[in-house]
């Protein structure tokens, strides 16, 4: 083992068009953070951690720290995350990745991406946390800016910077169930057209198609989002298969939006874009 412990900064992510319906999606990083740290005793066999025994995390620690090395050290995981989890907002993309990563930096001095994502899909496939993988929010998670993947070929179509005058509300909304989701592959046609209009970079124009598409299928409560339209945001939509709803709005018109969503039953979160990568050290 190259290091005894590796420290990670992981950020978050919200979707800009799903790709469950097409395995084409297009996601963006925002300033949302899990912060991971691993450290490894020599001595007894055995895995403390500060959150439940999380059967994903087992399979990426196992999948890339040798037995070997397991059976003689004592490993412990730190773990904090400022991204609410099962909401749609990338939490396990995030946790998957910042384990996947801090695993490989125990290991080697020299990280290749590649292999960080693609232990962390594989991982989030394998503990059916994700339909296709999420490799555009792992990369969206792992790089910042926008990303557009294929994520049944694990490939980055493109990359963009988000624009840092714009902000996102994310809003978590009360009593809410999370819908039928493999209901979304009904609209496949609509979800390509929001992927084209995405790689032309109408990126909010594409949030705005996802976001009308994924709540008339899923939710079926338009009122959040026509309230943001009154309120000047530039695009709002479900993220990821929601609940959670995400708008994207210049930093100007955060307050009056923020005070304008608290005629509904819910919690607002306040977050900035992201462009910078993942560090570990
Ligand atoms: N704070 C956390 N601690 C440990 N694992 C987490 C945490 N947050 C998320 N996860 C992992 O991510 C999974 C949640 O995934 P999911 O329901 O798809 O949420 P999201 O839509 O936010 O990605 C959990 O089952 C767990 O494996
Ligand atoms: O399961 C999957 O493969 C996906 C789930 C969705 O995200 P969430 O897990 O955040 O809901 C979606 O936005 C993403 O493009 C693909």
């Amino acid at each position: 083992m190259k290091n005894s412990s590796a420290s990670v900064t992981m950020f978050g992510a919200i979707s800009i068009v799903n790709a469950i319906a097409t395995g084409k999606g297009c996601t963006f990083g925002i300033s949302q953070k899990v912060k991971v740290k691993l450290s490894l005793e020599k001595g007894h066999q055995g895995i403390s951690r500060n959150f439940v025994n999380d059967k994903l995390v087992n399979k990426i620690i196992r999948s890339i720290l040798p037995g070997s090395v397991l059976k003689n050290h004592f490993l412990s995981i730190s773990l904090t995350s400022e991204i609410p989890a099962g909401w749609g907002l990338k939490s396990s993309s995030a946790v998957s990745n910042a384990i996947s990563l801090a695993c490989y930096k125990l290991l080697d001095d020299q990280i290749y991406d590649r292999a960080v994502l693609s232990t962390a899909v594989n991982s989030s496939l394998w503990a059916k946390v994700s339909m296709t993988g999420a490799f555009d929010d792992a990369c969206a998670c792992y790089y910042g800016g926008v990303i557009l993947t294929d994520n049944h070929y694990k490939k980055i179509i493109k990359r963009d910077v988000v624009n840092n005058d714009l902000a996102v509300v994310i809003f978590l909304p009360t009593g809410v169930a999370r819908g039928e989701v493999p209901k979304l592959r009904i609209h496949k046609d609509l979800f390509n057209h929001a992927f084209r209009l995405a790689l032309k970079g109408d990126y909010w124009k594409a949030m705005n198609l996802n976001g009308v598409l994924i709540n008339s299928i899923l939710y079926n409560n338009y009122a959040p989002m026509i309230n943001a339209f009154e309120n000047h945001c530039l695009s709002i939509s479900h993220s990821g298969n929601g609940p959670a709803i995400a708008a994207v709005l210049y930093k100007d018109n955060v307050e009056n939006f923020v005070n304008s969503m608290e005629k509904f039953d819910g919690k607002i979160i306040s977050a900035k874009v992201n462009n910078t990568k993942a560090t570990v050290e």
